[in-house]
């Protein structure tokens, strides 16, 4: 039903003739070059394989390794509109790409980009979710049956009026998703679909698609990087990095050998389980002689080590010297409380994750540490500064934030301009950003565009635009979208640098996997309120939500990470 035969994209450097919205010039450059002296760089190139009728694929691979971009050639972005050469042939039941446009092929295939907010085309989630059947031309009764089937399979039923640039980051993913599974298509792309969803929400869209690939023979291709998520849904992988693309293969064979695999594989790998479990049941059945074994040594440290006087609620005593601290904390958003009388007091040393359910409140706790939300009562303090009638110049020094769209802090033509602009901004010495960013991830082009790269690659460079100017507490909102996993460990080992010499690191996010590794505390806030505080290793293994895979795997032990594990058994990492 999909085909590629010998496809490859490479991106022509096309900086002077793309037009200011960062896309293509229309009509795009399939087969042909832009209109100044160019470059090409291939993306990838040779993928040859065929996605059958209701099959659910993943596609996995490196931060900018091409999953958008392969993603893409299923709907005819890719030459179309995306300004990239397209070699070789992509046919969508029996459509050429080539010949069909993106709109010659809405019939047939749904797309959900990485960036809900850019694909809104309407104002409302009502009007947003009825916008893609109406173009279908779905006549009114079963549009009106299939907008509450869609508000109440993701959840929204509560925010149907609401204005979409009001809702959190993970409101509008569900809104993006509901959208295009309202208007039925036969094959569904999704890239990286759960990225600001939490747990629960992730599980019951994937559930949805399962249902949808096995119940009524829908395609499903989604590239992701919270593997564990996913790969239990997958029926097939396809691996593609350093250029090249994979053919379909079998999930556990797949992760026998990928660069890139959940804790899940990790753990496997290391104890040596063969075949590999790719579901948490499994592995809980392989696991029972390890977990009696482990039941036997003594406890894991908690990760990161950390000094014992910082673990768990802020001691008596060290309160005073909170880098950043709410009390009684309140925040009203339009018709909504977001806050309600929430204490939190951060003191160096701490990397506390912000934890919760879409809509939670967290984004709201963190732009209220800058300032940039004002109390309705209670009070913010940045060590002694209060933020929301401070100078800008001022909070910056105390507090560095990367919200959870990083192109928010992007202005400059190129990353290397980005990270000049950040080394200058900040005082620090030419090349500290740019070292940020290769930490991270080591190799972007420093004369590429911001919006041209890839969602990871973007990211990081927010990361070290704020990074790198070490302020005394760093709020980081949703910090992984788009990351692997080693540039997600790369980005753990700074922050615990950071840490280490007297920082404190307030992050926002879904990503249970990240909080076991990095945290040291985690909050977390339930319709505006702190409903838990307390170390990892007490708050992450009880939530059925927030566990991560080793922690269910091992439960009641309380292991958190493969690494802890390996620590402890003596086990190959
Ligand atoms: N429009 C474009 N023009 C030029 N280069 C591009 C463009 N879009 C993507 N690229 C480059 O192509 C490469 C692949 O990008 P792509 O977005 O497909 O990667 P990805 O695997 O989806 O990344 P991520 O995991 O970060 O989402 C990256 O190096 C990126 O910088
Ligand atoms: N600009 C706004 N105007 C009105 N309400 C808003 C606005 N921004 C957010 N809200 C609402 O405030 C509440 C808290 O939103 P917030 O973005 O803080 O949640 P969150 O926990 O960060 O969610 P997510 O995990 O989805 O990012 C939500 O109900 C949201 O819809």
């Amino acid at each position: 039903m999909i085909s590629f035969d010998a496809v490859g994209v490479s991106y022509a450097d096309t900086s002077d003739d793309r037009d200011a919205s960062g896309h293509g010039a229309p009509g795009g450059s399939a087969g042909g070059a832009g209109t100044t002296e160019t470059t090409d760089t291939t993306v990838f190139s040779g993928a040859t394989f065929r996605v059958p009728e209701g099959e659910l694929v993943l596609v996995v691979g490196p931060t900018g390794s091409g999953k958008s971009t392969l993603l893409r050639c299923i709907n005819g972005l890719v030459p179309h509109f995306s300004g990239g050469t397209l070699h070789g042939t992509v046919t969508v039941a029996g459509r050429d790409t080539r010949t069909h446009r993106p709109r010659d092929l809405a019939d047939l295939v749904g797309f959900v980009v990485q960036d809900p907010l850019s694909s809104f085309v309407t104002d409302t989630v009502e009007e947003e979710i009825a916008y893609g059947m109406e173009a279908l031309g779905v006549d009114a009764t079963s549009m009106r049956r299939r907008v509450e089937e869609t508000l109440d399979l993701l959840g929204l039923a509560d925010v149907r009026g609401r204005p979409l640039r009001d809702l959190s980051g993970g409101q509008q993913q569900r809104v993006a998703i509901g959208a295009v599974l309202a208007a039925g298509p036969r094959i569904l792309v999704l890239d990286e679909p759960t990225s600001a969803l939490d747990p629960v929400a992730a599980e019951d869209v994937l559930a949805t698609l399962h249902r949808l690939v096995h119940d009524l023979g829908i395609t499903v291709v989604v590239a992701e990087h919270r593997l564990e998520r996913v790969i239990h849904h997958a029926d097939h992988v396809v691996l593609i990095g350093d250029g090249r693309v994979s053919g379909l293969l079998d999930p556990a064979d797949a992760m026998v050998t990928s660069p890139i695999y959940p804790p899940i594989i990790g753990l496997g790998r290391a104890l040596r389980w063969s075949p590999l479990p790719l579901s948490i049941r499994d592995a809980r059945r392989r696991a029972s002689e390890v977990r009696e074994s482990l039941a036997l040594l003594p406890a894991p440290s908690p990760t990161p080590a950390r000094p014992a006087a910082l673990d768990g609620e802020l001691p008596e005593g060290l309160d005073g010297a909170a880098v950043a601290r709410v009390d009684g904390l309140s925040v009203r958003r339009g018709s909504v409380v977001a806050l309600r009388s929430v204490s939190v007091a951060v003191a160096p040393g701490e990397v506390v994750a912000v934890m919760g359910r879409n809509g939670a409140g967290k984004s709201t706790l963190l732009s209220a540490l800058v300032g940039q939300l004002r109390p309705s009562a209670g009070t913010v303090r940045l060590g002694p500064l209060d933020p929301s009638g401070a100078r800008p110049a001022e909070v910056v020094r105390r507090a560095g934030m990367v919200p959870q769209d990083p192109s928010l802090i992007l202005y400059a033509e190129s990353v290397a301009g980005e990270c000049t602009a950040a080394d200058r901004d900040f005082g620090l010495p030419r090349g500290t950003t740019a070292g940020v960013l290769r930490r991270i991830v080591p190799d972007v082009d420093a004369e590429q565009h911001p919006r041209d790269l890839s969602e990871g690659q973007r990211v990081s460079l927010a990361l070290a635009v704020i990074l790198a100017s070490e302020p005394d507490v760093v709020l980081l909102d949703e910090p992984t979208r788009g990351l692997d996993y080693a540039a997600k460990r790369r980005l753990v080992a700074l922050l615990q640098q950071l840490a280490a010499t007297g920082h404190a690191v307030v992050l926002a996010t879904h990503d249970v996997e990240l909080a076991a590794e990095v945290a040291t505390r985690v909050v977390v806030l339930a319709e505006g309120e702190v409903v838990a505080d307390g170390s990892a290793a007490s708050v992450l293994p009880g939530s059925p939500a927030f566990a991560p895979q080793v922690s269910k795997i091992l439960h009641p032990l309380h292991f958190l990470t493969v690494d802890q594990v390996v620590a402890a058994t003596g086990a190959a990492s």
